[in-house]
């Protein structure tokens, strides 16, 4: 039987097969009745049939006409009929040929065969014998036809899925009963970097990675038939090293088991598995990233609130299960704001994470250290024996900070305050343990800097104290509840008060007194400084002119950053003095080192236009902070004041203060004015007499004393100075 030639959509797998073909039939024969007989009969039947008389008309008919089958009359080895055959299959293979012969002897039809028919019907023959023939091999043509239909819809869908398989960007692949590659997706170069020449044959735990082995042994080798025959599984594969790619490939692996057919419900033989797996592999990082992020503070590393509250959660959810103790601990690092601002957020931020790393080497495994944001850290220690465990772990993180750090050529010193809260004797829930140990840490601070300490229900008032003095504050300037204390600086040479420093005092309705060490840091954060130091200068300004005598008397006063960062600040103090008339020569602006931070170009400039007008500035508590040797020669600074830890340190018997020398001898060489804060005892001032400490200031002179004491006080002066040798 002949093929069917190839359709023209062969090699487009999508176009529909297009294999409708003429049936046709076209009868060559010599004899017109014979040709007549014939179409009668094929017309009774409704077989179309065409007649021709000799080859050419036939050629001439075939030109224009398309047949399925042509029935064509021979004589012997009458060569017109069998050119005619021989034509055909050249010109019209589709065409079927039968060859009509009156030859007794085989030659003929075998010959015909030869040419090109495809079968013979000897003459004479019976009518219905010739389209019993013909309708067979119409029949047989059909027959062929859909076979060949159907090979070709065969072909074109293999070669379809072929084609998806191998454009896929998921590796495809199918495994024997024993588990080897019978086949592999070109993906697999992309995904494993190996080809599928290379895996066909390999057992699929070749590409596993090593740890995940058991779990795909498992899975491969479950048995599963119907609906559960396909079974989802992640599994990470490796792929051959190299390049950039991470090597570990985490796919999602759809399995699927193949079983032989049975004719009984129950499932035949396993064959092995076919499937799917998609590479997830950077699905999965950007998850773990975004999860990570999630969870953790970005600059250390550490855990974060989110992480912190979920493992409390836990901590606490086990301890009410065992009756066990959960311990939390806030830890508030001590001068980090201060290294923060005097040396820049990179000095900060490496610090930060200098601290995580020492604070995590104090833990256990199972304890979290985490971040809540600037320089506060918390721990969480799960199920803990007694209190006494908390306590040795605060130590040690106490311990741990003390060594100096050094970050970028500074070498920088820290201490640690911690609060501690106990599961469930100071809180039984998340909120309020984490708040408690937070109050017990703010009492630290308060009272006793680089220590741990326990929450105490007493601690809670400090911070109903806080928010009163909030909201204290905000009416405390309509209420006149601030009054302004003055206190003498000296001369050490002279002995003559040379000027006064303005220091604020706040009666508060309820409370009383409540000192500037606890307001200020309020007022500051809550803005309220501003309107407040305005205030404070103004009233000192107008004080101070009404003094008799004081004329020649400088005013020093406090300023807090914020103030100094206003954009307007110059202008402020130019029209407060200006307002009440007081000379901005006769004013002493005090800054702290810390104030010299962030917008170092811009506090320049607007102290040296002051200071161009007059005003003199004084680095206040100096030898706190990390101001370096380049900021003060920048600053139009005239005075240092040295701290009064430094001056108090200056005791009977002991090493006598060498910072202060060290300092001393540091401004005498900037040539700037000194002077020692918190004098209080004759010794003290000899020492620093000793040095040649320019100033003094303390209570051996004066505390900060009201208005009309200053007057008093500077119009007894002399005389006191006189019998105490000042
Ligand atoms: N132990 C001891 N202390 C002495 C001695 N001599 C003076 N003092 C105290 O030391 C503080 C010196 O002020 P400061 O270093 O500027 O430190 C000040 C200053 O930083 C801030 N402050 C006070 N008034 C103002 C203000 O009007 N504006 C701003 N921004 N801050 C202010 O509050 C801090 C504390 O002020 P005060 O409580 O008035 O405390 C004053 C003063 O009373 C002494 O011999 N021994």
């Amino acid at each position: 039987m002949k093929a069917i030639p190839p359709t023209p959509n062969e090699d487009d797998p999508l176009q529909p097969p297009a294999y409708e073909r003429s049936e046709r039939i076209l009868a060559v024969d010599r004899h017109p009745r014979l040709l007549e007989s014939l179409d009668l009969l094929a017309s009774a039947r409704g077989i179309p049939l065409d007649t021709a008389e000799t080859p050419d008309e036939a050629r001439a008919l075939l030109a224009d006409t398309d047949y399925g089958l042509a029935l064509v009359e021979m004589q012997g080895g009458d060569e017109t009929s069998l050119g005619l055959m021989e034509w055909l299959r050249e010109h019209h293979g589709a065409v079927d040929v039968i060859a009509l012969t009156a030859d007794p002897t085989c030659k003929a039809p075998i010959e015909a065969l030869r040419r090109g028919a495809s079968e013979f019907i000897r003459k004479p023959y019976a009518p219905e014998a010739l389209l019993a023939t013909l309708e067979n091999t119409l029949e047989r043509r059909r027959l062929h036809r859909q076979n060949e239909q159907i090979r070709h819809r065969l072909k074109r869908s293999e070669r379809l899925y072929r084609f998806i398989v191998e454009n896929s960007p998921d590796f495809i692949y199918v495994l024997d009963a024993q588990g080897r590659f019978t086949f592999a997706s070109r993906s697999t170069e992309k995904l494993l970097g190996i080809g599928p020449e290379a895996l066909v044959g390999e057992h699929f735990q070749r590409v596993v990675l090593a740890e995940d082995r058991e779990v795909a042994e498992f899975r491969f080798n479950e048995r599963r038939t119907g609906h559960r025959a396909t079974h989802n599984l992640e599994l990470r594969l490796c792929a051959q090293p190299g390049g950039a790619r991470n090597p570990v490939r985490t796919v999602d692996l759809t399995a699927m088991g193949i079983y032989a057919d049975t004719d009984s419900d129950q499932p035949g033989q396993y064959l092995g598995t076919y499937g799917i797996a998609r590479d997830v592999t950077e699905r999965k990082q950007a998850e773990s990233i975004v999860h990570y992020q999630a969870h953790h503070d970005l600059l250390t590393g550490l855990p974060n609130r989110a992480l912190l509250k979920d493992r409390l959660g836990q901590a606490l959810a086990q301890a009410r299960r065992d009756n066990s103790e959960v311990a939390v601990l806030f830890l508030d690092l001590d001068r980090f704001k201060v290294v923060n601002d005097s040396l820049g957020h990179s000095v900060g931020d490496e610090l930060l994470q200098r601290v995580a790393h020492r604070l995590r080497g104090c833990l256990r495994e199972g304890d979290t250290l985490a971040r809540l944001g600037g320089d506060e850290f918390t721990l969480l220690l799960p199920a803990i024996p007694d209190r006494r465990a908390a306590e040795r772990v605060a130590e040690k993180c106490i311990g741990a900070l003390e060594a100096p750090f050094l970050v970028h050529d500074h070498r920088l010193f820290l201490g640690v305050s911690i609060g501690i809260a106990v599961y469930p004797e100071h809180g039984e829930t998340q909120e309020v343990l984490i708040k408690h140990a937070d109050v017990a840490m703010y009492h630290v601070k308060d009272e006793h800097k680089g220590h741990y300490s326990f929450f105490d229900a007493a601690m809670s008032n400090r911070i109903d104290r806080h928010l009163n003095i909030e909201t204290g504050l905000r009416q405390a300037l309509d209420n006149q509840e601030f009054r302004v204390v003055y206190q003498p600086q000296v001369d050490v040479e002279t002995g003559a008060i040379t000027a006064m420093e303005a220091l604020i005092r706040w009666q508060h309705p309820e409370a009383g007194e409540i000192s500037p060490g606890e307001f200020i840091p309020v007022a500051e954060q809550t803005g309220l400084i501003i309107p407040i130091g305005d205030w404070l200068l103004h009233t000192a300004c107008e004080e101070m002119l009404r003094w008799p005598g004081a004329e020649h008397l400088r005013l020093a006063v406090n300023l807090s950053p914020l103030q100094l960062n206003q954009r307007d600040f110059v202008q402020r103090v130019g029209e407060i003095c200006g307002n009440t008339g007081f000379p901005l020569s006769r004013l002493d602006l005090e800054i702290t080192e810390n104030l010299l931070m962030r917008d170092v170009d811009s506090v320049v400039e607007k102290l040296r236009t002051l200071s161009r007008l007059g005003v003199t500035v004084a680095i206040d508590d100096f030898g706190t902070g990390y101001s370096s040797l380049s900021y003060l020669q920048r600053l139009p600074i005239h005075t240092l004041k040295i701290d009064q830890s430094f001056i108090q340190a200056i005791r009977e018997g002991q090493d006598e203060g060498t910072l202060v020398e060290t300092i001393i001898a540091m401004a005498q060489g900037l040539d700037l004015r000194v002077v020692a804060e918190g004098v209080e005892t004759e010794r003290q001032l000899n020492y620093l007499r000793r040095l040649k400490c320019g100033y003094m200031q303390g209570y051996y002179f004066s505390r900060p004393i009201n208005g009309r004491d200053a007057v008093n006080l500077l119009g007894s002066w002399p005389r006191e100075r006189e019998a105490t040798g000042y």
